[in-house]
């Protein structure tokens, strides 16, 4: 109902525009006056869940947006996405087959509408290996800093073998056991850290293996939307000693303690700890991360190895991330659609 009314609302406010615009465009031919043009709707489409729509469509952002024009628009997932719109832009971030197969078409047979994101590329986030791939192949020595992955590796079968398989492949204690895919659901969140090998086959494979990197217990999250990055210091886990590693045995879960909404910037902090990574490494790390993974919407998850200032690990990379987080987020997310919207009339053919 509501987006029914919506729509109507938009045609009627596009009709009017256009009647204002021809009005002011007779009277400038009159008397030569330049008056000021009336805004040009947008409508974003979102398709979130109840979770996503609480964090991310604040009233802050509504209402900012409503202010420069643009207006979001709840989909009806139970009906035909091309019988819903017409939508500038469409924001999702739902799961299952079914879904990508929908967006996937809808994008083909629209390609005038902008899709944030492609499902194909969303895809790649899905898997805790998938996921890291382009930043191995990245080399950032230019921009101030290194950037890696920590070593790892995938057990997709038979728990039995993981700790002869740990030993083979020379993998350093202790490590970080994550579900292999991230479904969106708690449990792809739940993750052990493992002091021994031999824990690690109580654990329910398809798992990654990833060593676990002292980083002095703050994270790095880096927000990406579209060109813009901006950088925020989280809590993270406290470093492994030699003496706990010596002494602990078993695998322990552990808790989203990164997610926390609790920042650690205005924490008193070791400045050599918290000193924010370089600017131009994040630059560089986030447009190619863009261009490669081909997102506009994601954040990553970032760590520095205790003791050295310039080297970096990626440990995770998320799609469409908790935004609302983000301090100023209405700002920079409502002047991303504008830009979108600049792009698209930019690059109309010239009549
Ligand atoms: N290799 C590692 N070395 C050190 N700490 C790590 C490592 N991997 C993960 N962690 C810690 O565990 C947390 C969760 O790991 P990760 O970000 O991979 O999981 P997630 O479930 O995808 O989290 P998110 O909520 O960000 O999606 C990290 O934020 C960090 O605190
Ligand atoms: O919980 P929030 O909304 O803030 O956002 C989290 C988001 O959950 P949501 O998409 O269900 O909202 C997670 O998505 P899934 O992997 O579970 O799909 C993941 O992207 C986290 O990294 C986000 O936290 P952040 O990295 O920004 O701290
Ligand atoms: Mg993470
Ligand atoms: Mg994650």
């Amino acid at each position: 109902m509501r987006l029914n009314g919506e729509i109507c609302q938009k045609e009627e406010e596009d009709k009017r525009v256009s009647e204002l615009n021809n009005k002011a465009e007779s009277l400038h031919s009159m008397i030569g006056v330049e008056f000021p043009q009336p805004k040009q709707k947008m409508i974003v489409g979102y398709a979130l869940t109840s979770k996503k729509k609480k964090s991310f469509l604040q009233p802050k952002l509504e209402v900012l947006a409503r202010d420069k024009g643009i207006i979001f628009v709840a989909i009806d997932i139970d009906r035909p996405l091309s019988d819903q719109g017409p939508f500038d832009v469409v924001l999702h971030k739902l799961l299952g087959k079914e879904w990508c197969d929908v967006i996937e078409e809808y994008r083909q047979n629209h390609p005038e509408v902008t899709v944030l994101d492609p499902p194909h590329a969303i895809e790649r986030l899905h898997n805790r290996q998938s996921m890291l791939q382009d930043v191995e192949d990245l080399n950032l020595s230019e921009y101030h800093g290194k950037v890696g992955v920590p070593r790892q590796m995938v057990i997709t079968r038979d728990p039995l073998s993981i700790p002869e398989e740990v030993t083979k492949a020379g993998l350093k204690l202790p490590l970080v056991a994550k579900p292999l895919l991230v479904d969106g659901s708690a449990k792809s969140h739940e993750l052990f850290l493992a002091y021994d090998q031999y824990s690690l086959s109580e654990l329910e494979p398809p798992l990654v293996l990833q060593e676990f990197v002292n980083h002095g217990g703050v994270l790095f999250k880096i927000y990406i939307v579209g060109e813009t990055i901006k950088v925020l210091r989280r809590f993270s886990l406290p470093n492994v000693c030699k003496h706990e590693l010596e002494k602990v045995v078993g695998a322990y879960p552990f808790p989203r303690v990164s997610s926390a909404s609790a920042s650690a910037d205005d924490a008193d902090l070791d400045p050599t700890i918290a000193e924010l990574p370089p600017q131009p490494l994040l630059e560089r790390l986030a447009r190619e991360l863009h261009h490669r993974l081909g997102l506009q919407l994601f954040n990553i998850d970032m760590i520095r190895e205790h003791g050295a200032r310039d080297v970096f690990y990626v440990i995770d990379i998320n799609y469409f991330p908790g935004y609302g987080k983000m301090p100023d987020y209405e700002h920079i997310f409502t002047d991303f659609l504008l830009s979108l919207m600049q792009s698209k009339f930019n690059k109309r053919p010239v009549t």
